[in-house]
């Protein structure tokens, strides 16, 4: 036998031949070829194969279970406790199911006053719950959903952050692509990024943003009257787009104190990249497919593009105010950006030592704040302006009241936004009618117990505010109609449980922007019906879809028209 080095290299020298012959290669010629093998290659061969073949049946093994097995363990023990649902396709699940039914649904008109409209928001729901009852179960691609609907069983779910995980279904891309943050994140990890940011929202600070987001306001409607006077009194507006461009310069404010160019750049970059994403989310059932998003499609190519250069430009960003900290011997700032590279440094505030973000920390939560602050609110505010214009009577209410608290020059401050009781109840009103996120999504990391269900590790739960919010049991028999009165006793009295009106979720994680969103609606709403009428266009199509968000298709078409000056400031 050849020492050891000179064994491998005649070994390797014969196998090579081995390989050439091949083609010509005979069972019974076997024995022959390997004579003169030397040891050390056999044994090297035949580990290698063994390793070869352990991780090839490992990789197989984990494949089948998380394709094949885990999706029918989970289904079987939910109908072993009397729950069903529909065969499912494996890898997208129901999705092409569910798609066919939505695209029937939205090809049907519908009026403005119809709230109904469960089946374009909801339609797994309603195609499901039909079929299979109220305890249903169904798979998008390859995880198993239930749906909970009842407010205590909603308020456990909640309220247990430990055995409730926050989960995007695991094929979607947005994670992906906007990266781990506070809106995706769990356990310690986003315990400490809500820290950092939580200080931003509280209302005293908020007080000091009033002004700023009144003055963006003020100039916005400046134009809109320029626009209505060209018209000659009377102008049409999509109020959708106009509302957004108000809310972004607010979120740019409170992310990075200024709306500069490069602010606008990141935001346009995002735009494009929400929309490209959530239009593969809501049409292409092959998204659902693990492993579509890593493709190289022409939009997939585009999203990776367009994260890329946001990540450059919110780096530029932050070069900028680093430079201009270390110059003028400053801190960071206050704002958004300001405190994440505070918490970047690890630098101590009072007595609390913030947790360290990483960079890549920061890239991910402008990103998310720049995506969850302004299409939101935007949404919100124009689908509050769309039902003002169509039920004329409350747009008075909330003008007189407007007037009556803030006075003829419409100053506000937050003691007087919290007077207009029917404005609060508009707005309410609207929460519950067009509720701009009409589902939240849980995975069960634990087995655990769900009032009378056993709740098996991986099965995923879907919260479907929009339908809790349409509910007659909880709402009453004029669930479906539009009646901002139901709030003048505040929400314990327009609903049967206090956690039947969830717009901003409860527990640990409800929205982190809720009083920001709330105060940016009411000055909204206050400034805009101080100084105009609204009317709904004939232009307008209704065509309410859930796009990520619960959005108007087409924009929302509005008359906007000045008001004389007696009733405007
Ligand atoms: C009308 C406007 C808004 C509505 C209806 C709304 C609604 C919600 C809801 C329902 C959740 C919980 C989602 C879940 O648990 O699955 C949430 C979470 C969140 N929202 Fe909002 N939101 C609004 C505006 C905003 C704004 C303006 C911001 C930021 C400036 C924001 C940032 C966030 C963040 C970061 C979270 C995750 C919080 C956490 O998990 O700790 N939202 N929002």
């Amino acid at each position: 036998m050849l020492p050891y080095p000179l064994g491998f290299w005649q070994g390797l020298v014969q196998t090579m031949s081995i390989v050439r012959n091949l083609n010509t290669f005979k069972m019974g010629t076997i024995v022959e070829l390997f004579q003169g093998v030397s040891i050390w290659w056999m044994l090297a061969l035949v580990t290698i194969s063994i390793l070869i073949t352990m991780v090839v049946c490992h990789k197989v093994h984990s494949l089948v279970t998380k394709f094949w097995w885990t999706p029918l363990k989970l289904r079987k023990t939910m109908e072993q406790q009397g729950w069903k649902g529909p065969k499912f396709c494996i890898f997208v699940g129901n999705i092409p199911e569910v798609f066919k039914f939505r695209k029937g649904e939205l090809s049907k008109d519908v009026g403005i006053r119809n709230f109904d409209i469960m089946s374009r928001v909801h339609p797994q729901y309603i195609l499901f719950s039909k079929k299979y009852g109220n305890k249903f179960f169904y798979n998008m691609g390859l995880d198993l959903v239930i749906m909970v609907t009842n407010p205590n069983l909603v308020k456990e779910i909640l309220l247990d952050v430990g055995n409730y995980h926050k989960a995007r279904p695991s094929t979607f891309g947005l994670s992906k692509l906007v990266g781990k943050s506070l809106l995706s994140m769990n356990g310690e990890e986003w315990a400490n990024h809500r820290q950092v940011f939580a200080p931003a929202f509280r209302i005293e600070l908020l007080k000091g943003l009033v002004n700023k987001i009144t003055k963006s306001i003020i100039s916005r409607l400046d134009i809109w009257e320029e626009k209505v006077q060209d018209g000659g009194g009377l102008m049409e507006l999509d109020v959708h787009h106009e509302i957004s461009i108000i809310t972004t310069e607010v979120i740019s404010h409170m992310l990075f104190s200024n709306n500069d160019e490069k602010t606008q750049q990141v935001f346009i970059q995002l735009k494009t990249l929400f929309e490209i994403l959530r239009d593969q989310v809501t049409t292409n059932p092959f998204f659902y497919i693990p492993g579509y998003s890593i493709l190289p499609t022409t939009n997939n190519r585009k999203m990776v593009n367009l994260a890329q250069q946001v990540d450059k430009t919110i780096k530029q960003i932050i070069q900028i105010r680093h430079a201009q900290a270390k110059a003028n011997k400053t801190s960071y700032g206050d704002d958004l950006l300001g405190l994440m590279l505070t918490s970047m440094d690890g630098e101590k505030v009072g007595d609390v030592i913030k947790c360290q973000l990483s960079i890549q920390d920061v890239f991910n939560e402008c990103k998310t704040f720049f995506l969850g602050g302004f299409e939101t609110t935007s949404t919100f505010i124009t689908w509050t302006t769309l039902l003002l214009a169509e039920y004329p009577e409350w747009q008075d209410h909330a003008r007189k009241e407007i007037l009556e608290v803030c006075g003829p020059n419409i100053e506000m401050d937050t003691s007087k936004l919290n007077q207009m009781k029917n404005v609060g109840m508009i707005l309410n009103e609207v929460h519950r009618l067009f509720t701009i996120l009409p589902r939240m999504i849980r995975v069960a990391t634990n087995d655990t117990k769900l009032g009378d269900t056993f709740v098996p590790k991986g099965l995923m739960l879907e919260i479907p505010t929009f339908q809790i919010h349409h509910n007659p049991t909880l709402w009453g028999e004029d669930a479906m109609e539009f009646n901002p009165n139901r709030f003048a006793k505040g929400v314990s009295k327009a609903c049967q449980d206090p956690q039947g009106f969830i717009p901003f979720s409860f527990g640990p994680r409800y929205c982190i922007g809720q009083n920001l969103a709330m105060l940016q609606s009411k000055l909204i709403v206050a400034k805009v019906l101080s100084r105009f009428q609204l009317s709904v266009s004939p232009n307008y199509i209704h065509n309410p879809q859930y796009l990520a968000l619960l959005t108007p298709k087409f924009g929302v078409q509005l008359h906007v028209k000045k008001l004389p000056p007696s009733t405007s400031s």
